[in-house]
């Protein structure tokens, strides 16, 4: 497990990380979401040991993470602008790769470059952006570390590319419980991949959540009465998050399990009601709207 407890870091004046605790539990996919400037890379980088917090503390399996041998076998980290020596090919990073990370799989990492199409005796400095990613997320999962952390990694890989590396990660998971945190500026991107969202926002977390949870306790419903309603008074004692009103068609978020809103709906005699599905990207702009933030401003 990953717990961070009241981080902060300052660049100068500038505070880059505000007051942020995070616990990434085992077998978890924990997105970090934000624009520009959020914080995000900084969160990674302290959880990884390249920068030290200024004030707050960081555990992973209970280790103090800085300048710790011990923790720091324990994750690859995949960074936005990915580091390789200089003039190596694939074949020198596996070499050094299995040096530091004993239980590199050498031999995976040879049949996951075929499958990918790289030449493991090429200069990777001739290689383009995305094949570099993709160089990077091979030796991340050959690492086969417990922890990946991975900043903007799904960045520079076309649509086709993108799914290919987010269902090995998903094999990871399944197959051995690999932990990610994932980095990203896209909400969409994490979606169908992590378990638990946290927005970040100017060096603070605003919203942190399970995605499960979240998905089971909000709800959006389309329905039409047969005469004039006070949907305030159909939800009361419940959050309603949103209303839209067209003509008799309403649709309305709420808070609530699927049975409860129906059940509310059903006592006054629509003429019609469905359930609809909400994105991670709707569940996101009803709850920080109602803390009073644009989240659309904010990450889309
Ligand atoms: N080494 C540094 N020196 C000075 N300021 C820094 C440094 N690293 C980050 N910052 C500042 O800290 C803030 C957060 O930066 P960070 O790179 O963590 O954001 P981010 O969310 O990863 O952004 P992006 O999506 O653009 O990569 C920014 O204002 C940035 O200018």
């Amino acid at each position: 497990m990953i717990e961070a407890v009241n981080l902060c870091k300052q660049f100068d004046k500038i505070k880059a990380v505000d007051q942020v605790s995070v616990m990434i539990r085992e077998g978890n996919v924990f997105g970090l979401v934000g624009t520009n400037g959020a914080g995000k890379s900084t969160i990674i980088r302290m959880l990884c040991g390249i920068l030290r917090q200024d004030s707050g503390t960081i555990k992973i399996d209970g280790m103090e993470v800085y300048e710790n041998i011990d923790a720091k076998k324990l994750f690859f980290y995949i960074s936005d602008d990915q580091y390789f020596f200089a003039n190596a090919t694939p074949k020198d990073m596996k070499k050094y790769y299995s040096v530091v990370y004993p239980d590199f799989d050498s031999g995976r990492f040879t049949s996951m470059m075929k499958q990918f199409d790289l030449d493991e005796n090429r200069k990777i400095n001739t290689f383009s952006k995305g094949m570099k990613k993709q160089l990077s997320v091979i030796c991340g999962i050959c690492a086969n570390t417990k922890y990946i952390f991975c900043d903007e990694t799904f960045d520079g890989l076309d649509p086709v590319m993108r799914q290919a590396v987010k269902s090995i990660f998903a094999k990871e998971m399944s197959e051995r419980n690999m932990t990610a945190i994932i980095a990203s500026h896209n909400l969409r991107e994490l979606e169908d991949i992590c378990d638990h969202v946290g927005l970040l926002h100017r060096g603070g977390i605003l919203l942190s959540k399970d995605l499960y949870d979240m998905k089971l306790s909000i709800h959006k419903v389309q329905c039409v009465f047969q005469n004039e309603v006070d949907i305030n008074s159909i939800f009361e004692g419940t959050e309603v998050l949103k209303i839209d009103q067209r003509g008799s068609l309403y649709t309305i978020t709420a808070r609530g399990t699927e049975e409860e809103i129906h059940d509310r709906i059903r006592m006054s005699n629509p003429v019609f009601s469905e359930i609809l599905p909400l994105t991670l990207e709707e569940i996101f702009i009803s709850e920080t709207e109602v803390v009073g933030y644009d989240v659309k401003k904010l990450i889309f």
